[in-house]
């Protein structure tokens, strides 16, 4: 009996590692594959996985965080979590949102600060709660992972696309009718990038060699003990320590190629969907014992019907927010290019408060490098 629930758990552990990770691995792949051949993806075709992601896996990931913190908190009714969920929005959005007409220029660096936390402690309870990865034990690795891994979707594009970049952070700005923040233009200058590319650079090498002396010494001690490793999966869910940590090192390194040459408008688009969401909506049907078993059995689709129906209400909700932006902003956007520039303000104002929400499971979870 007990043989088969520890089966029928690596069975769900497996199919969920699979569905978070493999999707997220093939499509940075082949997008780097592509550009390698030399196949220019024309510009308006870089923009779809952002439009794509208004109403698939994008927007709602950030549309269950009510389940997210009933769930942790072992809660099966989340309507009180609901209500403090609403609140978390409406004041720290809320504030955030006055912040964009008033200081545009403030706003979108926070936006960028906030979105190198977020994306980079995202990647923690995927690392070692999905995956299972054994090297990210201590504060200071977990530190050292969210860190690196965050900031690569932000400074690789600003190292690699300089112009690209601040044409972006300008869309994000002119709906107010202000000017890019004066940061841009000397984070363009190639002395800046250089130092950001050697500081980013030698901060993975750091961490991943930080997490290979972890790694060993994880196996070292479980072989002395002679206790048996995980019985799972050895490539979505590594047996050993070096394993996991082999892992998290291509998928850093998957990274750094996949932000340094695919064009940013695709690379962030791409990573926000199909990455750091796709990851998130893992998480969330770990949670509920029903998916378990379904994932137990092999079957995804009806965790993803059960995501896709407790994500409906607030993503109507949060289709409500982006039409509020579109039309409190001072300047409406003309081309749809300039709509996405708004659609990313709308994401901001949204991220703020999902960023704490998320960090506050983290806390609770024990998963947070905090
Ligand atoms: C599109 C794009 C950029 C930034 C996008 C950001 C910051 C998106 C954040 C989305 C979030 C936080 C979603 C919620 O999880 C850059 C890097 C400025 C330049 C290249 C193109
Ligand atoms: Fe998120």
């Amino acid at each position: 009996m007990r043989d088969e629930t520890v089966t029928a758990t690596g069975e769900a552990d497996r199919t969920l590692a699979a569905f978070a990770l493999v999707p997220g691995w093939i499509a940075v792949g082949v997008l780097i594959s592509i550009v390698a051949a030399g196949v220019s993806i024309p510009l308006r075709y870089r923009w779809v996985p952002l439009a794509v992601s208004v109403l698939v896996v994008g927007f709602p990931h950030g549309a269950v965080d009510h389940h997210l913190l009933a769930r942790v908190r072992d809660d099966s009714t989340p309507r009180g979590s609901l209500a403090r969920v609403g609140a978390t929005y409406a004041v720290l959005g809320g504030g955030y949102a006055f912040v964009w007409f008033f200081l545009p220029r403030v706003a979108v660096t926070v936006f960028l600060l906030v979105t190198i936390v977020h994306w980079g402690t995202g990647e923690l309870y995927p690392l070692i709660e999905i995956a299972g990865v054994h090297h990210l034990g201590s504060s200071t690795s977990r530190l050292a992972t969210a860190t690196i891994r965050g900031c690569l979707p932000i400074l690789g594009p600003l190292v690699a696309f300089p112009d690209r970049f601040s044409t972006v952070v300008s869309l994000l700005v002119t709906p107010f009718l202000g000017t890019p923040p004066a940061w841009i233009a000397a984070l363009g200058d190639p002395h800046v990038r250089a130092a950001i590319a050697a500081s980013v650079g030698g901060g993975v090498v750091a961490t991943l060699a930080l997490g290979a002396a972890r790694a060993r010494a994880v196996d070292a001690a479980l072989i002395h003990r002679a206790q048996p490793t995980s019985q799972v999966d050895a490539i979505v869910r590594p047996r050993t320590a070096v394993g996991g940590w082999l892992l998290d090192a291509c998928e850093t390194v998957l990274l750094c190629a996949f932000f340094l040459v695919v064009p940013p408008v695709l690379a962030v688009g791409t990573y926000f969907c199909l990455w750091h969401s796709l990851r998130h909506v893992a998480r969330l049907i770990t949670f509920d014992d029903r998916s378990t078993t379904d994932l137990a059995d092999g079957r995804i689709g009806r965790p993803l019907w059960r995501f896709t129906r407790d994500a409906l209400p607030l993503t109507a909700g949060g289709l409500l927010v982006i039409a509020g932006v579109f039309v409190a902003v001072p300047r409406s956007p003309g081309t749809p290019t300039e709509s996405i520039g708004v659609y990313l303000v709308a994401i901001a104002v949204l991220t703020l408060p999902h960023t704490v929400l998320v960090a506050i499971a983290d806390r609770e979870q024990g998963i947070g490098p905090w």
